[in-house]
């Protein structure tokens, strides 16, 4: 049996594994194992997979999985809730660092809260004209851990979020590794509405840590808002997005939210392998 937590970070949801005494070690194909466990109604079904294991110069360090069995660098909300499991669990204090592809992480607990330090964002690009059928969506891209792009909409309501995010998602200009979408409405100068169409999900999901934090970054370098700037995302929960602007390039990047406990759970095999073989 294999244990684990199922946990959502303002409704991007998780299954979290520690793997530091090897607990998925009979598995032979760990992103086929993770793409199985995601799928909704056939099995735990989540955004993505969590694994955390032993390091040598941080409290812990993870792997990172969408529900499609990509491994990538950061995930936002995902990082916000391994906070949690690995206090919880007695890995790290309520102050800890962690490692990711993208680089340390800190994060520190705060209640039900959790606020997490971002690597630097970097590669801002403004105003990339992108065809989407007949039209041409004016984006702006940059790097928050993982690729995302933000394009300024009017109206969210009614967005045709899975259409567009997915011409984005495939677009040309950002193969091969592809993109993260982010559809904006900015609502003051410290506050803004976004949906996400992520990477690796190839949906809509209810919330986008890192693509929160692309969001407020691209928002505040066209002079739309400035920080802190407070995220509502598509659950209808909001994260706090903290930032500076040193001679135009932003440091100090912070997310904060909550994150929640769903359950505590062990898999049994019938949750990844197809009955019979
Ligand atoms: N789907 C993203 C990774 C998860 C990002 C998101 N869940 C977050 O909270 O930052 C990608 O493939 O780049």
């Amino acid at each position: 049996m294999i244990e684990f937590f199922k946990m959502s970070g303002s409704g991007n949801d998780f299954i979290l594994i520690d793997n530091r005494e090897g607990a998925l070690s009979s598995i032979k194909n760990i992103p086929s194992f993770v793409e199985a466990i995601c799928r909704r109604k056939v099995s735990v079904g989540a955004d993505g997979v969590i694994l955390v294991e032993r390091s040598p110069r941080a409290d812990f360090q993870w792997r990172f999985f969408n529900a499609d069995g990509s491994e990538v660098e950061m995930c936002g909300n995902g990082g916000r809730c391994v906070a949690r499991f690995a206090y919880l669990k007695g890995i790290a204090g309520e102050r800890m660092s962690f490692e990711t592809v993208a680089g340390l992480i800190d994060a520190e607990l705060r209640g039900d809260d959790v606020k997490l330090r971002l690597t630097e964002p970097s590669s801002l690009q403004a105003n990339q004209p992108i065809p989407v059928g007949d039209e041409i969506l004016t984006v702006d891209s940059l790097n928050t851990g993982v690729p995302h792009v933000v394009a300024f909409v009017e109206e969210l309501g009614g967005f045709d979020v899975f259409r567009y995010g997915r011409a984005l998602r495939y677009a040309e200009a950002f193969q091969p590794a592809g993109t993260n979408a982010n559809f904006v409405t900015v609502t003051s100068l410290h506050s803004l509405s976004v949906r996400t169409y992520e990477r690796g999900v190839e949906d809509e999901t209810l919330a986008c840590g890192t693509g929160s934090v692309a969001s407020a970054l691209a928002a505040a370098a066209r002079g739309l808002v400035e920080s802190p700037v407070e995220v509502t995302v598509r659950s209808g929960e909001r994260l706090k997005i903290h930032f500076e602007r040193i001679d135009g390039a932003f440091r100090n990047v912070y997310m904060e939210g909550r994150v929640r406990v769903i359950y505590e759970g062990r898999l049994w095999e019938e949750a990844w392998q197809e009955n019979g073989n």
